[in-house]
């Protein structure tokens, strides 16, 4: 599959999400901490599906891969996880907020598109699934540009994907969405609706 063709049908997504005053009111560090929550506990839901579509992807994986998914498992959990676990500890955001039932009609319905790629046990599709919320997140901190970085709050979410090892993991990840899937057409559309789930989550919370 031909990845720099996904991403230039996409493109428009990705930049939507980089301009989004969401995004770009973190990066100036002005966005109301209302809103900054609101989006954190909708993500602490979003990606507790997240994780266990990479649990998931361990039990799928040829035998060769499982050391490999496992890693990435780890390391969401050491990296991400464990960052945004303290996020929403310092903003005093409890348990009872973040229970599935909370979620709202965007997050319910990108829960729907992991599980319906999971259910196709095709592990091509699965991590094409994936891809969009890697990718997209990755553009937005390779690109974003951080104004008033130390009285910013917002700094420790964009350390988060604005880093090298951040990129290296989406970097393996594209290999094996491009090991995986042979004809882009089979998911063209996949692919594309993940971006646009990625622009209406930010969407809902601004
Ligand atoms: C909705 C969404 N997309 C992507 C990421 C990056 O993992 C995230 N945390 N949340």
């Amino acid at each position: 599959m031909d990845i720099q063709e996904l991403f230039q049908r996409n493109k428009t997504y990705f930049r939507q999400c980089l301009q989004h005053e969401f995004v770009v009111k973190m990066f100036d560090g002005t966005l109301e901490i209302e809103k900054y929550k609101e989006y954190l506990i909708q993500d602490a839901i979003y990606l507790s599906t997240f994780t266990e579509v990479h649990k998931e992807l361990i039990a799928l994986s040829e035998e060769q891969h499982k050391d490999y998914f496992e890693e990435r498992l780890r390391n969401l959990e050491m990296a991400e996880l464990e960052i945004r676990e303290e996020l929403l500890k310092n903003l005093g955001i409890t348990e009872k907020e973040i229970q599935p039932e909370k979620a709202n009609e965007v997050t319910k319905s990108y829960q729907a598109y992991l599980y319906a790629a999971l259910k196709s046990r095709n592990i091509g599709e699965i991590m094409v699934s994936l891809l969009p919320c890697y990718w997209i997140y990755q553009y937005i901190g390779e690109k974003g540009v951080v104004v008033k970085t130390k009285e910013n709050p917002f700094t420790p979410w964009i350390a988060t994907y604005k880093n090298e090892e951040y990129s290296e993991i989406v970097k393996e990840h594209i290999q094996f969405c491009t090991k995986y899937v042979e004809n882009i057409e089979d998911v063209a559309e996949l692919f594309e609706q993940g971006c646009k789930l990625e622009v209406a989550f930010f969407d809902r919370v601004k």
